[in-house]
């Protein structure tokens, strides 16, 4: 992923077209139309964009206003922008960029509308890379962050494509028009389920490169007298910087896992699709969904944590650290804005919680909520037992569902209607949707701990850092788990000095946890992160490569300063 995050340069950027563009060909288009497109794509022969996105729309897809309108006279479809909000806006690539997108639009045959499908339009001329007739093209203009990614809008003016064009594994047109129905509408999304698992791996490294440019910068940096008389410590040695980069490094290995296991779900249950077996589709969603929302949130704070610990040179885009934030920050947003997505899992978490109300045994990642006891039982509790603490967890998420779920019953009750009911509870909802996939976050990462085929001596503190994530995570939410009496108060006072005895521990090992990243110098592009250390003279190098520096006295100062001080100057 970071490799594709490379762009080819500033002003075009083909991101998309590996990450999007070309893996929508690969899940939505037949056989007959791989063969025309998918090695085209993969060869980089054509670039293409996902043009899905609206001015006007971007979470609410089945409320796209770009038109497909079939035309059995002349077995074409007509790709049409009706309203200034319909004009395809933000995907990467579009603007400068891709010769191809992509282009979800509603489905018209027969003057029926069949909902958002996808098909695939020539924007540029192979020959001048000029637009298509009927397409008009642009970059939407500066971001916060990835101004290499050109950004793109498009609008079609009633552009005719054949068929053939309408990417049609799933649901079809035939040559007179008839629409035939796909196994499930949401067959036309995959490519999003796809997307939204890789951002758990795309947060992950995130994390990985700011934990890592804060703690090797943290381990070079001294600063401030520990003991009146002494040399200056690392800041490392403060207790208050391990607890602000420990958690984030425990974090990127939690996510690292956690992705994993994601691209594991993906590959088996995309598996069992192809064999025409849907029952896994709903699971991945909410899984997919409610990772990429939590970890990409987390991941964002996370970074904007280790930048501030690294004091100005972290706020310097020398660090590389507001870049990271940046790029982290717009995951939070694309693919599913994050709020939206931890809606979809609470929304799966309410239905899988009243089939267990119905008795019906659960599997998967919702398991526990059958399984887990509504009544607490408070006592003495081994804090640093990794089955202990995953066991808390999901009792906290459980209780939430739980609570989510009865208010929600409860409005009803008084006769609201369902999505009244719903919009009513949906911050309780988040937070049980939260609690959920942290407790997978958990329950994941001492899994693989425990199971992961390292030496005993990794496998130590590998335990040590999982203790910590799930220690962190009680302290930070305590609350949640002395609600119900689940945890007592000498619960949560155990786990935070266990919590600061793991900070202790693994402090040795921070720099080797770091490195085991193997992140390299080109890819985490920061002066403070360096592998050899030598911060203080790169920097120095940095900043006189600094476009201002290249003259001595710049040019605004015979502009604006000069008159401006001689004009103060004559007043004295
Ligand atoms: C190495 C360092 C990296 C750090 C980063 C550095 C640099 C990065 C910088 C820049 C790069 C950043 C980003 C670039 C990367 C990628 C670009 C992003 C590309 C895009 O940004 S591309 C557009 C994405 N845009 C969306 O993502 C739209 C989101 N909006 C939706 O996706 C739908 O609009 C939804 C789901 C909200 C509502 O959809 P809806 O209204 O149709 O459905 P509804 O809510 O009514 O639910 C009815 C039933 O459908 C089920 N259901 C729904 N969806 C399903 C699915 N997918 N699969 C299976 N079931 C599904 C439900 O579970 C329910 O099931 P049930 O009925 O059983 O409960
Ligand atoms: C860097 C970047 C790259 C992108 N690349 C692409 C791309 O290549 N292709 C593409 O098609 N798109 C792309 N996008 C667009 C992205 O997919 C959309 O921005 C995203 O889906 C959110 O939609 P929106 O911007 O319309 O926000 P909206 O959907 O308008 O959301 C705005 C706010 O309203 C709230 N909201 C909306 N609906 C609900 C709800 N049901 N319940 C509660 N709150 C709600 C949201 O929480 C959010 O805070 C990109 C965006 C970014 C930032």
């Amino acid at each position: 992923m970071a490799a594709a995050l490379q762009t080819l340069g500033g002003g075009i950027g083909i991101t998309l077209h590996w990450i999007a563009f070309t893996p929508t060909i690969e899940q939505q288009a037949t056989e007959e139309q791989k063969k025309k497109w998918l090695k085209l794509a993969q060869d980089v022969a054509i670039v293409g964009a996902y043009a899905q996105t609206e001015m006007g729309h971007g979470t609410f897809v089945r409320g796209l206003e770009t038109t497909a309108t079939y035309d059995p006279s002349t077995q074409e479809f007509v790709i049409n922008s009706p309203t200034l909000t319909s004009t395809k806006w933000w995907p990467g690539g579009l603007g400068k960029t891709a010769n191809h997108a992509t282009v979800m639009a509603q489905l018209y045959t027969r003057g029926k509308c069949y909902g958002p499908h996808n098909f695939m339009v020539q924007i540029r001329s192979l020959e001048n890379h000029q637009p298509c007739p009927g397409v008009t093209l642009g970059d939407i203009g500066p971001k916060m962050e990835s101004n290499g990614n050109d950004n793109g809008f498009a609008r079609f003016d009633h552009v005719r494509i054949p068929r053939e064009n309408m990417l049609m594994k799933f649901a079809r047109v035939e040559a007179d028009g008839t629409y035939v129905q796909p196994p499930s509408s949401k067959l036309a999304y995959s490519n999003m389920v796809y997307l939204r698992g890789t951002f758990v791996m795309s947060a992950a490294q995130a994390l990985a490169s700011a934990t890592t440019i804060a703690v090797r910068y943290s381990c070079v940096r001294r600063q401030s007298e520990m003991k009146p008389g002494e040399p200056e410590p690392q800041i490392l040695e403060y207790q208050t910087q391990q607890y602000k980069l420990f958690p984030q490094l425990a974090a990127a290995y939690a996510f690292w896992f956690a992705s994993w296991f994601m691209t594991q779900q993906h590959g088996s249950i995309t598996g069992s699709m192809e064999k025409g077996d849907m029952s896994g589709l709903a699971e991945l969603h909410a899984l997919s969904a409610g990772l990429k929302s939590y970890t990409t949130a987390v991941t964002a704070r996370g970074i904007d944590v280790c930048r501030m610990a690294c004091g100005g040179h972290g706020y310097s885009h020398a660090s590389g650290l507001p870049a990271l934030f940046g790029g982290a920050a717009a995951l939070c947003t694309a693919e599913g804005e994050n709020t939206v997505m931890m809606l979809q899992t609470a929304r799966y978490l309410v239905k899988c919680f009243a089939q267990s109300q119905a008795g019906k045994r659960l599997t998967g990642t919702v398991a526990y909520l059958s399984a887990v006891q509504p009544s607490p039982v408070a006592g003495n509790r081994n804090m640093s037992d990794l089955g202990t603490l995953v066991a808390a967890f999901q009792h906290r998420a459980a209780r939430m569902v739980r609570h989510a779920a009865m208010q929600m019953q409860g409005e009803m009750q008084k006769g609201k209607a369902r999505e009244d009911a719903w919009n009513s509870c949906s911050v309780l909802l988040i937070k049980a949707a939260e609690a959920h996939v942290h407790s997978f976050v958990v329950r994941n990462f001492a899994e693989t701990v425990q199971t992961v085929e390292v030496d005993e001596s990794v496998r130590a503190v590998l335990t040590s850092l999982c203790q910590l994530y799930s220690l962190y995570g009680i302290t930070e939410h305590a609350g949640d788990f002395l609600k119900d009496g689940y945890l007592t108060g000498r619960d949560i006072d155990a786990a935070s000095s266990h919590l600061s005895a793991m900070l202790a521990r693994v402090r040795p090992d921070a720099v080797a946890l770091v490195d085991a990243f193997d992140l390299h110098d080109k890819i985490l592009r920061s002066v403070l992160g360096r592998y050899d250390g030598r911060v203080y003279e790169h920097l120095y190098e940095w900043a006189k490569k600094s476009p201002l520096n290249k003259s001595e006295v710049h040019e605004s100062y015979y502009k604006y300063l000069q008159p401006f001080l001689k004009s103060n100057r004559a007043k004295l």
